[in-house]
Formats: structure tokens, C-alpha cells, sequence
């Protein structure tokens, strides 16, 4: 039943992405696909609320970034886009969230159905202890994938993620002795085997150097070609430089979203302003 419900369908919806921006006709975006999307979000852990009323979409193909101060619920919204706060005792959500129109806070849903459409990167590399191919292959061959066509899929993933030329050598040997970046690329590979649709990355660069970081964000801008990104990021610069949306959180509400060139230059609330040159406090 829920296999059926996330079964992928093709739906052109006029974004009310970002909900919260109010653009004047002539700054009206082109209809664009909106793959994921909540409204009126509300996330309680016990009962206070880490989310307030979070309204917001997710345009096919693009970058949005999640932005703001430490604790304000960046990290609490992303997990919950793809049911991950499930595995919170005391979590609570309410309100909608939509995957290509379907209901995902719903009784009966698969959650693990939902993840494979919705994959998640979290901060820290977290790679298995086992070998590279088996890291990859891991998801794919819970699922039941042949053997056979397993290894193709671990080229593929591997590739996409720009890992492939690093370790073709030595796919049979442990995950756990690549280097950091290269971990968290392994990372994104194995997101990538379950063939998602959208990507949720939880400061995917945050515990590497910059050189790691660098080649992140080229992947990231690489893999938005494919996939609908959201990452949340503590790194100002790096949400400028590799996202088209950027949403502005504070104190567990959604206080702003545009096009990132706009948010950067010409943000339209006070407090988005302050945060972005630094006079927050
Ligand atoms: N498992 C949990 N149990 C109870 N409260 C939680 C839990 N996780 C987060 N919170 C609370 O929810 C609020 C939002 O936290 P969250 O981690 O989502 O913020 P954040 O913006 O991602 O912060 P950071 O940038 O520091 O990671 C905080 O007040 C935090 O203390």
C-alpha cells in the first residue's frame, strides 16, 4: 500500500516555493515542479515546539539551504522531511508534509519506504565497518537486488559521488581507512544506491577541511543535475555559493526564503539582515 503511495508520479505544481516570500508579480518564479513540501510543520520533542508552523517547498533540481543560529531548528526541520525524527523518543509532528503530493505524516505510511525516496547525509561521516563495495551496496541488497546487478550499481553510486577514481582499486577493502572527505563522499554513494529523488544533507562538510569541503560543495552542485537538495549549513558562504534558495530560521520558525542572490543582497526581514552580517545577538 505505501510502496503504491510513494510510487513515483509525475505532478506540475505552481510553487507557493518559498511560502513565506511574498514577490511582487514581476518577481514571480516560472512553475516549477515541487517535489517536497511542508505545511504548517509543527515538531514537538515533549511538548515544546522546536518547529513552529514551517511552511515551506521544495523546488525539483535546486539547492535550498537551511540557515541560522545554533539550536533554532534547522536540524529538527530536515529530519523530519524524510520521517527521521521517528526514531526520537518524545518527537511529535504535526501538520503536512507532501512527496510529490503525498502525505508522508500519515499512520500507515512506510517509513522506510519514505527514506528510500528521501535520503539523508548526516554531519559526521558514518560509513560501516565494512568494505567500500559492501558500504555502497549495503541498502540495494536489503532490498533484495541481485547480486549481479549490485556491482553496477556500486560503479554508478560511486561515480556520482565522485569517489569512483579514488577506490575502484580497492573496493574490497574497509571504508573505515579512507579519509575523511572521502568517507563522507562514501556517504553520499550510499544515499545515492537507493536511488532517491531528493537528498537531505545535515552540514555534510562540517567535520572536514576545506579541501574535502570544496570538492562537497562541486559535488553537491554536480549532483542537483539529478537530485532535489536540502542542506542545512552553519557556513554562510558556503550556502551562498552552492544553493538557489535559502531559508532563514530562528527560534524554530521559518523566517524568511528566496532565491539565494536575493537573501544575500537584499533580504526583506530585520532579523535575516542582521544574522547575514553578523550583528545577530
Ligand atoms: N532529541 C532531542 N530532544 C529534545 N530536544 C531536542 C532534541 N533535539 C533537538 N532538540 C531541541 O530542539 C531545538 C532545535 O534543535 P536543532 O538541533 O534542530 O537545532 P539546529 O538549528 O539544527 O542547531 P545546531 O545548528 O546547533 O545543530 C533545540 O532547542 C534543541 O535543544
Amino acid at each position: 500500500m505505501v510502496v503504491s503511495m510513494l510510487a513515483r508520479k509525475e505532478q506540475a505544481v505552481i510553487p507557493a516555493a518559498p511560502l513565506s516570500v511574498n514577490k511582487s508579480p514581476e518577481q514571480e518564479p516560472k512553475a516549477q515542479k515541487i517535489v517536497l513540501e511542508t505545511k504548517h510543520l509543527y515538531v514537538y520533542y515533549g511538548e515544546k515546539p522546536a518547529i513552529k508552523n514551517v511552511s515551506l517547498a521544495f523546488p525539483e533540481h535546486q539547492v535550498t539551504a537551511l540557515i541560522g543560529p545554533s539550536g533554532c531548528g534547522k536540524s529538527t526541520y530536515l529530519r523530519s522531511l524524510n520521517r527521521m525524527n521517528d526514531e526520537v523518543a518524545g518527537c511529535r509532528i504535526e501538520g503536512d508534509i507532501l512527496y510529490k503530493g503525498e502525505h508522508l505524516n500519515r499512520p500507515g505510511v512506510d517509513v522506510f519506504e519514505v527514506r528510500k525516496h528521501i535520503g539523508m547525509v548526516f554531519q559526521r561521516p558514518n560509513p560501516f565497518a565494512k568494505s567500500i563495495f559492501e558500504n555502497v551496496a549495503f541498502g540495494p541488497k536489503h532490498h533484495g537486488v541481485k547480486k549481479a546487478l549490485l556491482e553496477e550499481i556500486v560503479e554508478e553510486s560511486l561515480k556520482k559521488a565522485a569517489l569512483w577514481d579514488e577506490v575502484k582499486d580497492r573496493l574490497h577493502t574497509s571504508a573505515l581507512a579512507l579519509s575523511g572527505g572521502q568517507q563522507q563522499r562514501l556517504c553520499i554513494a550510499r544515499a545515492l544506491a537507493m536511488n532517491p529523488e531528493v537528498l537531505l544533507l545535515d552540514e555534510p562538510a562540517s567535520a572536514l577541511d576545506p579541501v574535502s569541503t570544496g570538492k562537497i560543495e562541486e559535488l553537491i552542485v554536480e549532483l542537483k543535475k539529478e537530485y532535489t537538495v536540502a542542506i542545512v549549513t552553519h557556513n554562510m558562504q558556503q550556502a551562498a555559493r552552492i544553493s538557489d534558495i535559502t531559508t532563514f530560521f530562528y527560534m524554530g520558525e521559518l523566517i524568511e526564503a528566496g532565491e539565494t542572490s536575493q537573501m544575500f543582497t537584499n533580504p526583506k526581514k530585520k532579523q535575516t539582515e542582521d544574522y547575514l552580517s553578523g550583528n545577530f545577538g
